[in-house]
């Protein structure tokens, strides 16, 4: 038997996991934000990233198809809507582009080829696998785990104000192309986690449910260390690319400097 933790012991226990192990404190994100690394490494990064970002819908999709509520469904539809964007018409309208598209913006301005991104060709094995455990989680567990599975997004908004400040600092990609993802991010994710938080709070009514849900946000967070485990791996050291996965043309370690 599990106690029954407070509202404030509860939302603890989640921020906790945040802040011991939320993928910010990664090496390579400390290389990243930090000016560190060289164009093909960043190259890697974007492209392996990318296999999350057009994941993410049909994770939210996939939630949503668990989901009886219509009410329920109006509010998550907006996720799927954010990364897919909205129809354009006529006199084409900045905010309707959805992050795919301007997750590709940056990595038109990293110099890779989109149609060799969206092949999905060049990512790494671990990517892959760690991307797709993530939709299967929020398939095979309970609605309120897949909720709380998402709620690694209440760390995000601080990795992005990072992650812009040091792109604007250190490299010459940096544009208001290149950053128009992490910067739509910092209006969308607040919303999303009021919501979910609210959601995991609400209906967390055991203990063994709050410890579910804390073990949901535990489990988001190794699938995201994991990702950067094998890009360091591949493409810091030891630099071991596995085969298929994508070369850079440069791979030279010089810092990408402005
Ligand atoms: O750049 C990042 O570090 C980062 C992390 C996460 C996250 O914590 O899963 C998301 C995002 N970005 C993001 O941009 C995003 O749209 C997103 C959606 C979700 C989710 O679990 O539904 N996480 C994240």
């Amino acid at each position: 038997m599990s106690t029954l933790l407070s509202r404030e012991e509860f939302t603890a226990a989640l921020n906790a996991i945040g802040e011991r192990q939320y993928h910010d404190l990664h090496p390579f994100h400390k290389l990243l934000h930090g000016g560190e690394l060289g164009k093909g490494q960043i190259q890697a990064w974007a492209l392996n990233r990318f296999y999350y970002q057009v994941s993410i819908p049909r994770k939210d999709l996939t939630i949503m198809a668990r989901m009886d509520d219509p009410a329920l469904r109006r509010v998550w539809m907006q996720r799927v809507l954010d990364h897919d964007g909205l129809r354009q018409d006529g006199q084409p309208d900045e905010s309707k582009v959805g992050g795919i598209e301007r997750w590709l913006r940056l990595t038109d301005g990293l110099g890779l080829d989109r149609d060799y991104v969206r092949s999905l060709e060049g990512i790494l094995p671990a990517t892959r696998y760690a991307v797709d455990a993530y939709v299967h989680f929020v398939r095979d567990h309970s609605l309120l785990e897949a909720v709380a599975s998402s709620l690694t997004e209440l760390f995000a908004p601080a990795i992005h104000r990072e992650r812009i400040a040091g792109f604007e600092r250190y490299y010459a990609f940096a544009n208001d192309s290149t950053l128009s993802y992490f910067r739509k991010r910092l209006d969308e994710a607040p919303r999303d986690v009021d919501f979910g938080l609210t959601y995991v709070l609400e209906n967390a009514r055991t203990g063994e449910q709050q410890q579910a849900c804390i073990r949901a946000l535990r489990f988001k967070t190794e699938l995201l260390w994991a990702q950067l485990d094998a890009l360091h791996h591949a493409y810091v050291t030891p630099g071991l690319i596995p085969p298929g996965a994508f070369v850079p043309d440069d791979r030279t370690p010089t810092r990408y400097s402005r």
